[in-house]
């Protein structure tokens, strides 16, 4: 079929192309995940501009503002097999994403953009419908085709960044990731809803015994009602297996939701607002557990076991009329007895849960910072402090073991007494011919399932209440620290961004700081090499942190070229501004995954060539692990030379436009120091910017113009040798004035 094309004139490819072109445009970009790829084979008649799949992907995902990692493809698929329509199933699969779904009938204008197959041309971006017979297209090129039968079109799930999602409350995380699965929740409150009544046989099989087998003899009815009771009790079994089993299997996956949730919702927290600390914002995120076992079992509890026994003391009531006021009695002093419980524990729980998490945070400190403690002696310290908040837990904790023991006790003195008023009552009637023994035997045992969930389950589930109250209430704060992107509002993913950086009337001080950073106006230009020097707590990292984008000014902006880089979309920004931390943290897994942090797998060739220009060769080739080497948890395994050396290397290997360095040589010896920075100013393009904080004045030799840092403000800018030359002359000497 022929199909004739409207090619859109001067809408460039790269322009929308997502970061990978971004960096591109600029010579230093970071490899594109799918860059590597050719072009897909192509059928006659076919534009050779067409994109391959993997880039139409990546198209997708700019345009729907989501961002995706860099390996997302896993190992990349034969392009060959890419190009057929059934090439998107592959790599979905191949990316672990759900199997993407073909969409028939007429579309509405908000389910684009999709992908679209395409006879003639193969795989497209469909960005929109253009009046009703035509759709516009990308592939590589802007342009619009003619919509017919032939045209399949195809929505794909990309993955959501978890963080990304919005959600009002902590509760909110858990009562949606439950609605995700309303299904089973049914599903399972409807197997206990048939297992309760199916619970009734049982108690109905007592009263027939009673009232029909024993007085008559009647061995056919107690086989026949024995036999079907049997029955009733396997289907009962395998309905509470089946529940158990569900309820398990989901639990799991809903905690693998909230928990992705929370985890990479406290990643997002901005640096600048992260105030407690690292072990206790830990154990506040382990509190989801809490929560999630209490929403699991509890909903249960709450939906069907709860709800059942008023239904139960209904069919008391038919049974024996005025018997069925025992449970109705029994049942609000129980529910208020556990009421009064969960109000007298929450303060106490609150408190157990603040220590708890206290004690975690210096669990976490003492081991993080055990060389400092052992070599100044500090255990004894740290260890009158542990003992204080593990005295304040036992404190917290002790009423609320109390109140729970003698609620337990009230409920099962509660269950007895109302046992022997059912009986009694019970005694009365049948004496008066009310009801009958059978009836009043069902009762006894029906009563029982009224009382027993509020026996065995109240008292625990009001504690884990209490608990997961206070859980909620410390992952409510953490949602509320600020993130580095307002879920509410879409980071701009431009598709060029400038080496400019700006600060215009920034001001920034840390939480409880009387003063900060306070720069006015302060312009470094695309391919700049500046140095910030000055005095230990001067604030050169801070300033640093600020243009890096990690730290967000409480006034005035920073702009990265002509956009406020607040409203950049997070991870363009760090694929745009490389920044190297004065404290270089490995984190735990190989080198090789060290240096390859955030980036797409460039191959061995080119890790190996980066390893060589900053001399971490030498530690690569001296292990027999090779870049396989382990790193632990916390970062060790490597010396405080070459973990700066692997954020360098990283750096080289992520090529990015603006280079942000704090320190980057503190650690390492001359000649080190020299190959590194050999490495970093080789592969400097003239429109690259460069940014190096530092106390060493060999740097210098880097950069041309050099800001000086005092007390938080830039007190001196200029040309190196002018701030050198400055900065080496003595001070001034106080005027004398000649006495008369
Ligand atoms: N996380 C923080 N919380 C509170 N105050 C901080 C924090 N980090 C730094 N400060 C304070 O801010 C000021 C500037 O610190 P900054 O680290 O920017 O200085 P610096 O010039 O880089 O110092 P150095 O040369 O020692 O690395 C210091 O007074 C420091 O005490």
């Amino acid at each position: 079929m022929a199909r004739r094309d409207e090619r859109g004139a001067g809408i460039d490819p790269g322009g929308h192309g997502g970061a990978g072109c971004a960096g591109k445009r600029h010579g230093v970009g970071r490899a594109h995940p799918a860059a590597h790829l050719p072009v897909a084979a192509r059928t006659p008649g076919q534009s050779p501009m067409t994109a391959p799949l993997p880039v139409l992907i990546e198209r997708l995902a700019h345009e729907r503002g989501a961002d995706l990692p860099p390996d997302w493809m896993g190992l990349p698929p034969d392009p060959a097999a890419l190009a057929g329509e059934d090439g998107l199933a592959i790599l979905a699969e191949n990316a672990g994403w759900e199997a993407p779904r073909r969409l028939s009938g007429r579309l509405r204008a908000n389910r684009f953009p999709l992908l679209a197959y395409a006879p003639d041309d193969g795989w497209l971006v469909a960005e929109q419908m253009e009046g009703h017979a035509r759709l516009r297209v990308w592939d590589g090129t802007a342009r619009t085709i003619a919509m017919d039968p032939s045209i399949s079109l195809y929505d794909v799930e990309l993955p959501e960044a978890a963080a990304a999602r919005t959600h009002s409350s902590a509760f909110d995380v858990f009562w949606r990731a439950m609605l995700a699965r309303k299904d089973v929740l049914v599903a399972a409150t409807v197997a206990t809803v048939v297992a309760n009544v199916i619970t009734l046989a049982t108690s109905l099989y007592s009263m027939q015994i009673y009232d029909r087998v024993i007085p008559r003899s009647g061995y056919s009815t107690l086989w026949v009602l024995t036999v079907g009771v049997i029955v009733a009790l396997m289907i009962d079994f395998a309905l509470r297996t089946t529940r158990a089993l569900m309820i398990e299997r989901e639990s799991a996956r809903i905690d693998q939701d909230v928990s992705e949730y929370f985890f990479a919702r406290a990643q997002a927290v901005r640096l600048d607002a992260r105030t407690g600390g690292v072990g206790t914002m830990a154990a506040q995120l382990r509190g989801l557990e809490q929560v999630r076992a209490l929403m699991s079992s509890g909903s249960l509890f709450l939906l069907a076991d709860l709800p059942f026994a008023l239904f139960f003391v209904l069919v008391i009531f038919g049974l024996g009329g005025v018997l069925a006021l025992v449970p109705l009695i029994s049942l609000p002093i129980a529910l208020g007895v556990a009421f009064g419980l969960a109000r007298m524990i929450r303060k106490d729980t609150d408190r157990a849960q603040i220590s708890s998490n206290l004690k975690n945070g210096l669990l976490v400190e003492s081991i993080d910072a055990a060389e400092t403690i052992k070599a100044n002696r500090g255990g004894w310290q740290l260890l009158s402090r542990w003992n204080r908040l593990v005295e304040e837990i036992h404190t917290s904790e002790d009423p609320v073991k109390r109140w729970t023991s003698t609620a337990g006790s009230i409920f099962s003195t509660l269950q007895q007494v109302a046992y022997v008023a059912l009986i009694a009552f019970g005694a009365i009637e049948v004496t008066h011919g009310k009801m009958t023994m059978g009836a009043l035997i069902a009762c006894a045992i029906i009563a029982g399932r009224v009382n027993g969930p509020l026996v065995t389950q109240l008292p625990s589930f009001i504690v884990q209440w209490g608990y997961s109250r206070s859980s909620l209430r410390m992952l409510d704060n953490i949602l509320s620290l600020p993130a580095d992107e307002d879920p509410e509002v879409q980071g701009l993913r431009p598709g060029a961004l400038g080496g400019s950086l700006r600060l215009e009337g920034v001001r920034f001080s840390y939480p409880g700081a009387r003063e900060g950073i306070d720069v006015p106006g302060l312009e470094v230009r695309e391919g700049e090499r500046v140095a910030i020097v000055g005095g230990i707590g001067s604030g050169k990292t801070t300033l640093l942190r600020l243009l890096a984008g990690l730290y967000r000014a409480q006034a005035g902006r920073v702009m990265l070229g002509s956009l406020d880089a607040a409203q950049i979309a997070p991870d363009i920004l760090r694929q745009h501004i490389g920044y190297l931390a004065q404290d270089y943290r490995l984190v735990n897994g190989t080198l090789r995954e060290n240096l390859l942090l955030g980036l797409s797998n460039p191959g061995d060739d080119a890790v190996m060539k980066a390893v060589t220009q900053t001399g971490l060769i030498q530690l690569v080739s001296s292990h027999p692990r090779g870049l396989d080497l382990p790193i632990f948890e916390g970062g060790r395994g490597l010396s405080g030379g070459q973990r700066t050396l692997v954020g360098l290397t990283r750096l080289l290997l992520a090529r990015p436009p603006v280079l942000l360095l704090d320190e980057p040589t503190a650690n390492l010896d001359d000649q080190v120091e020299g190959q590194a920075l050999g490495a970093i100013a080789s592969q400097l393009a003239p429109s690259n910017t460069l940014i190096v904080v530092t106390h060493k004045l060999r740097l210098l030799s880097l950069v041309n113009r050099v800001i000086v840092m005092a007390n938080g403000k830039i007190v001196l800018d200029g040309p190196t040798a002018d701030v050198v030359k400055a900065l080496q002359a003595p001070p001034p000497r106080p005027k004398v004035e000649a006495s008369a």
